[in-house]
């Protein structure tokens, strides 16, 4: 039994390899449920993607070696691993969330050309080619973040309720910002999607069920994407 685990910038999520029943997420201040399971399952492996580091990644790693007793595997970005040729000159600098995500869009669809899109605390768009090819990406806020920035840098735009639910012009404060951050980010995916005809969206992240809600697009909705993509880095 392998455990994964995606360490994002404000979320830990976490899953038993295979067993889509056995998954779950939680702040860095709130791991006794990831605790409780390690405990219970005492997997053979524990394998990690971390774009965090210093405090987040200390209280994850604590956590796990509190209540298990293996040593952490810890992915690292590789150039060229699994055909994919990595736009970067140094791949060490790429997230390795993209990299997984990539991985696993890849490892899916490697017939076609492919926008991978992670919307978490900052969204990420990735394109690749049908050779294998990351052409790059593009790294702007996510909706939280978009939200806090006009918040602390404004006066009298302190919207801090989140219900981002459509993208019709907004009528108060509420809906101008939530509406727009929604729109901000559909029209960046579908210009990225229309570049290249038949290009393929695959969406994740803790707000891509949001985002492809919104966009009609229910069925590009690859909730996991991070965790697939260390299976492929690391299998069992
Ligand atoms: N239960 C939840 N707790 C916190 N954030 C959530 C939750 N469900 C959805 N979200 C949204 O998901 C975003 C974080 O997505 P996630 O992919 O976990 O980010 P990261 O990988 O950067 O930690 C938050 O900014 C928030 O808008
Ligand atoms: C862009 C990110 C902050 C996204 O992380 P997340 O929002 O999922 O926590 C992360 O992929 C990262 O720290 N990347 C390193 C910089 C780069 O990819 O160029
Ligand atoms: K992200």
């Amino acid at each position: 039994m392998i455990l994964d685990l995606d360490a994002g910038n404000t979320r830990v999520k976490w899953r038993i390899r295979g067993s889509d029943a056995l998954q779950g997420a939680s702040t860095y201040g709130d791991l006794q449920e990831l605790q409780a399971l390690l405990t219970h399952y005492a997997p053979a492996r524990v394998c990690l993607g971390a774009v965090v580091r210093d405090d987040k990644l200390d209280r994850l790693v604590q956590a796990v070696n509190a209540v298990w007793a293996g040593s952490l595997e810890q992915v690292s970005v590789i150039d060229h691993f699994a055909g994919i040729e990595l736009a970067y000159e140094d791949v060490s600098l790429l997230g390795v969330d993209r990299w997984l995500a990539i991985l696993a869009a890849r490892n899916r669809f490697p017939e076609d050309n492919l926008v991978v899109v992670d919307c978490g605390s900052a969204a990420t768009l990735d394109i690749l080619t049908r050779d294998g090819v990351h052409v790059g990406g593009y790294i702007v806020p996510g909706f939280s973040m978009m939200r806090r920035v006009l918040f602390d840098n404004t006066d009298r735009v302190k919207v801090t309720e989140d219900t981002l639910a459509a993208l019709a012009p907004g009528r108060s404060t509420l809906e101008a910002v939530n509406h727009g951050v929604l729109r901000m980010l559909k029209s960046l995916v579908l210009e990225l999607v229309h570049e290249v005809e038949g290009r393929r969206l695959l969406i994740t992240g803790g707000d891509g069920n949001v985002l492809a809600q919104l966009m009609g697009v229910e069925d590009r909705l690859y909730p996991h994407l991070v965790l697939d993509g260390i299976a492929v880095a690391m299998p069992g």
